[in-house]
Parts: structure tokens; sequence; C-alpha cells
């Protein structure tokens, strides 16, 4: 170390003399400040919990009640318990772990806010969670639903939401997850399944044939007086019907033998596991991620299940293009009139149709079964309209030995069973929630162009909906479970059972009484609008006709009172199988 000393000496500085401030050089200097301003881990960790408080503070205040980052929206009520920067995360991880149920905790949120203020609260609320977008807006009307479904129907699709959470499983050309060209073109091709002519042929006939196989069954079962889960019933109804009219593939889950009903389906169990998973992906961003880790079951049983759906959908696939091959295929495929043949025609490949069968399968087979088993579950504590089912059965379809099987055409003589039908999906909706990404900032306004009509069909109401404001990438939501059971749109007596309001007189004699699809909107509306909703009225008035006229269903009454059913959280509304309801058959009285 040399330098120049303040006192005069000169020559080296011995090794153990102090510092003399002021006489090194600059570098030594800078060294020693540094020294001087080294901190132990504590003090950095001090340090650093002090600045992220700050920080934390400064946010909290800024996003008082709404997640980081989400833009404020004052006009709109948020769903209570949002707390500073997580917003109503803790809402929804409730939901989604189960502890809530989302449909109620929906419903529960909607009726809280409308009665506040004296019945004149919000219909739109708000919630803000790390999904969806950020921001959920959920817009339980019928003039928001129009201007989302109709007025600005492009701005509103099903985007990566629905790619990321079913892709995976019903592909991303299916029609429940594709937008624009390709969902239009999905659409055209299978609308033509649903024409009157193949309503009056194919489809009746397919219909018919398993009536007959669903009689054999109940007969034997009577016979045996053993036990069935309803629910179970009737999704094999649906299965086997739907892949021999859309599909001319006969897979035989309906058996006339009480005995097979012990083996499960393993194509439905595998459909039923994807499909809660698939739901719970909506709403918890991380479950997709989680599902890839190796150790992780629910991954690894969604892996398996798509498997096994891949299988089943390929065997019949297969099945199909090799039959072409050959020149065997005939009768409806031939015809052009199923839909795995439009298809086909189309010039689909093996790989592309895939999505096509998955897609129809879920729409075909869950909505109008879980209908049933709840249409049934009402009809237990209600004989007066089990009366009235059977009254008009008997006299369109004849009684006895000389009954037939429902027609097509007959469901216009049989108003009362239609009803009955509708009734069962306002109140039970077989999709009972639905979500649209925005795809452009917008303001939803109840009042805009074209309301007046959808106006004059609602009931008086107290409220003036305000302009909802959304921004891109971020979500709305509506849930037809909810909006069935507020008086403001249904009237005081929403929550019961009644088939009569679907019913009017015209021309002296009782028919159905159309609402507007905004309204009654569990078939959806606007472009978007269920493809099958006659197949299903047709299909489920069907079912419901056959069973009254032949058979009594006995109930348990005790147990239904002390344990109902109640629904699972699902992308459809099945009856959660810890609840699901058994009955045996009785030949009718
Ligand atoms: C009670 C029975 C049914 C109900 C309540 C129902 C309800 C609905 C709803 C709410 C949607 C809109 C779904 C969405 O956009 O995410 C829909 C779409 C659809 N439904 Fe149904 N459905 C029923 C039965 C059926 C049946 C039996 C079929 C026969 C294949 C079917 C075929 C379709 C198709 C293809 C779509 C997609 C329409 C599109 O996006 O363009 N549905 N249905």
């Amino acid at each position: 170390m040399s330098g120049q000393c303040p006192l005069g000496f000169k020559g080296q500085m011995p090794a153990a003399h102090p510092p003399v401030p002021g006489m090194f050089r600059s570098d030594v200097h800078r060294v020693s400040l540094l020294e001087s301003l080294r901190l132990d881990w504590k003090d950095w960790a001090m340090f650093s919990l002090d600045g992220l408080f700050v920080v934390l503070v400064l946010l909290a205040l800024a996003y008082p009640k709404r997640l980081v980052f989400t833009h404020a929206r004052k006009s709109v009520p948020t769903i209570a318990g949002a707390l500073p920067l997580i917003g109503n995360t803790l809402w929804i991880l409730r939901c989604s772990t189960g502890k809530d149920k989302l449909l109620d905790a929906i419903l529960r949120e909607q009726r809280n806010e409308l009665d506040r203020a004296d019945g004149q609260g919000n219909f739109p609320l708000t919630a803000t969670f790390p999904a969806l977008g950020g921001r959920i807006t959920v817009l339980n009307h019928p003039l928001y639903i129009a201007h989302v479904q109709k007025t600005n129907f492009e701005n509103y699709v099903k985007g990566s939401l629905f790619r990321n959470a079913m892709g995976d499983v019903l592909g991303l050309h299916g029609i429940f997850v594709a937008d624009g060209d390709v969902w239009k073109r999905q659409r055209k091709m299978a609308s033509h399944i649903f024409s009157v002519a193949n309503f009056n042929s194919h489809i009746q006939t397919t219909v018919h044939h398993d009536l007959g196989k669903l009689d054999k069954l109940l007969g034997a079962l009577a016979s045996s007086g053993r036990r069935v889960e309803l629910q179970d019933l009737f999704f094999r109804f649906t299965l086997d019907t739907f892949t021999t009219m859309a599909f001319s593939a006969d897979i035989d889950c309906l058996p006339t033998d009480p005995a097979a009903l012990e083996k499960s389906v393993e194509f439905a169990v595998a459909f039923d596991s994807t499909q809660s998973i698939m739901d719970n992906r909506f709403v918890d961003p991380l479950k997709g991620v989680l599902e890839y880790l190796p150790w992780n079951a629910q991954g690894r049983k969604m892996r398996d299940s798509i498997r096994r759906l891949k299988r089943f959908c390929y065997a019949t696939i297969d099945k199909r293009i090799e039959a072409r091959e050959k020149g065997t295929a005939g009768g409806a495929e031939k015809g052009g009139k199923d839909l795995l043949e439009l298809f086909i025609q189309q010039g689909l490949s093996r790989e592309e149709l895939l999505p096509v069968v998955l897609n129809f399968i879920i729409a075909g087979r869950d909505t109008t079964a879980q209908t049933l088993a709840w249409l049934f579950w009402e009809l237990a504590t209600k004989p007066d309209v089990v009366a009235k089912l059977r009254a008009e059965a008997d006299e369109v379809l004849g009684a006895g030995d000389d009954a037939r099987p429902m027609n097509y055409d007959d469901l216009k003589q049989m108003p009362y069973t239609h009803a009955t039908f509708y009734e069962a999906s306002r109140l039970h909706p077989a999709v009972p929630k639905n979500v649209k990404q925005v795809v452009a900032d917008d303001v939803i306004r109840p009042y805009g162009p074209g309301s007046a009509e959808l106006l004059a069909a609602l009931p008086e109401q107290k409220q003036r909906l305000p302009d909802v404001i959304v921004k891109k990438g971020e979500s709305v939501v509506w849930a037809d479970y909810a909006m069935a059971r507020l008086p403001e749109l249904w009237g005081a007596d929403c929550c019961e059972f009644k088939p009569e309001r679907f019913l009017e007189e015209k021309d002296g004699r009782q028919s159905i009484k159309t609402f507007s699809p905004f309204i009654f909107h569990s078939f959806n509306a606007g472009p978007r609008l269920c493809l099958g909703q006659t197949l299903a009225t047709y299909e489920g008035a069907a079912v419901t006709a056959q069973i009254l006229r032949s058979f009594d269903v006995v109930y348990d009454h005790e147990k239904l009172r002390a344990k109902p059913p109640v629904y699972a959280d699902s992308l459809t509304h099945p009856i959660d199988p810890a609840f699901v309801y058994h009955v045996s058959f009785k030949p009718r009285a």
C-alpha cells in the first residue's frame, strides 16, 4: 500500500498501519465503501419484506376488490366476498374444490343482489379471479343474452377458453369447441340429419326399435322386482339410440336382460370422467398444467379415459370406412341419412371424424338422459301430472295390447307430454351454465335496437338494466339453472314443476306455448341454437309415454325425502352419482 502521508512521511507504509481517511487511491476507497454497505442475509430479507409490503399496500389500494391487473368495473356489482388483489379467487376455489356448488353460488349471489334495494337490485354481476380472462360478467337476463348471442354474435366466441379446456377430448374442430367457418361448416352438414323426412323415417324407426327393447327390459325388471338406477337406464337408452341414429352402430348398451345391467358401459364411464375434469378446467387455471405431472392422478385418469374414448370411436369409424370400401354399407348409411356418412361424404379423414363422433355423442346422449332422470324424479311426488300424462298417452297411442309406440307426428297431439319435457328442461337445464370469450371491447346494451319484442314478452320488471362494459379477453357467463329460479323471469312459482306454464289454448285446443328462445333458454338461442331440440323432445316424450302407459314406477319415498338427488358440477347436468335414486317397476295398476 502506498500514498501521500498528510504528515509528510515518505516511503512504504507499514502493513499494520491503521487506515488514514482521504489518503488512499480511488479503487481502494471504492472497496472500503462497498464493504461498509455489506448486509447479512437477515438484513436483506427484512429489506425485501419491507419493500414487498409497501408494493402490496400500494397494489391493494389500487385493486381494492379485484384481481390485480384487472380493469375496474364500477357500473356492475361485484360478487360478495371479493378481496384486494385476489378478487373472488376464494369464492371460485370453494366452488372448484366442491366446497360449494357453483350453480347454487351463482343463484345465491343473484338472489341477494336482486333482493337488495326492495327488489330493484341488478341483474348483471361481476367477479375477478385468475381464470376466464381474469374477469367474468354474469348476464342472467334474456336482454343481455340476446346481445351476446344475436346482436353482436361474432364478438362472443368459444375461443381459447374452450380449446384449452376441451380440445384434447372434443377436438379443436368439434362443433362444441369451434368458431367461425369451421363451426359453420359442421353445423350446416349436421343439420341435414335433423330434417323432417329423416325424423319420419330413420330417427323414428330407431326410437321405436329402442322403445321395444326398453319395454322388454322393464317387463323383466317388473317380474324380478329388481331395483335400478334410473339415470343409468336413460343414459343407456339415449346412447344406444343415438349411436344407431347417427352412426348406424349398434353398441348394444341397452340390454333386454336385467342381469346385463350389472356391467357398466366402458365408453360411458370414460366419457363421464372426462366431462367433470373438462368442466373443472374452466375455473381452475392450474388444473390443465398439473394434469401433465406424471404423478397427478387426475391427469392419468384423463389420459386413460381419452384413450378409451378414441378406441371406441375409431372402432365405429373404421368399421364404416371398411364397409364403404367393401361396398357392404347399407340402410341409413347408404341413403346418406346418418351423420357419419354425411361427414365422410364431405371428405373428412379418419382423424377429423373422431371429434365429430364425440361431440355428437355428448349432445345426443347426456342431455336427454339427464333431463329424463330429473323429470321422473319430479314425477315421484306429482301423481296428478302422471295421471294427465297417462290420459294423453292412452288417448293418442291407445291403451293395453293395442297401444303403439309414439311417432314423431304424435308430438303435436300430445301437448301435455311435450310441456312436461320442456318444464323438466327449464327447471333442470341439461346445459346449466355457459361461457363465452369477449373478442373486442364492447358495451352490452340491453335496450338496444331489436329489444322491444323481447321486452314485451317478459314479465314487467322493476329494474332498469344498466349497460355493461366488457373488455377483450374477459368472459361473459350465464346460468340457465339460476335464471329458471328467478321470479323476475318466471313468476312467483318459478321453482315449482308445472308443465302448465308451457300450455295455452289455441283454436279451442290445448297446444304448446312458445317462448322466445332467449327466455326459455335451455336449448340455447341465436345462430347456435341447439340442433337437437326436436329430437330430444320427441325422444324424451316417447320414453315418458312408453314407461308410464305400461308401468308404475315404484320410488322409495322415504329415501328420496331423506336424500333427494343433487346435481354434480359438470359440463352438463347429471345427478351426482352419490345421490342417484333407484326405482323398481310394476305392471301398471
Ligand atoms: C334436453 C336436451 C337438450 C338440451 C337441453 C340441449 C341444449 C343445448 C344447448 C344449451 C346448446 C348450446 C351449447 C353451447 O353452445 O355450448 C346446445 C347445442 C347443441 N345441441 Fe343440444 N341440447 C339437447 C339435446 C340435444 C340432442 C339430442 C342433440 C342431438 C345431437 C343436440 C345437438 C346439439 C348440437 C349439435 C349443438 C351445437 C350447436 C352449435 O353450436 O351450433 N342437443 N344444445
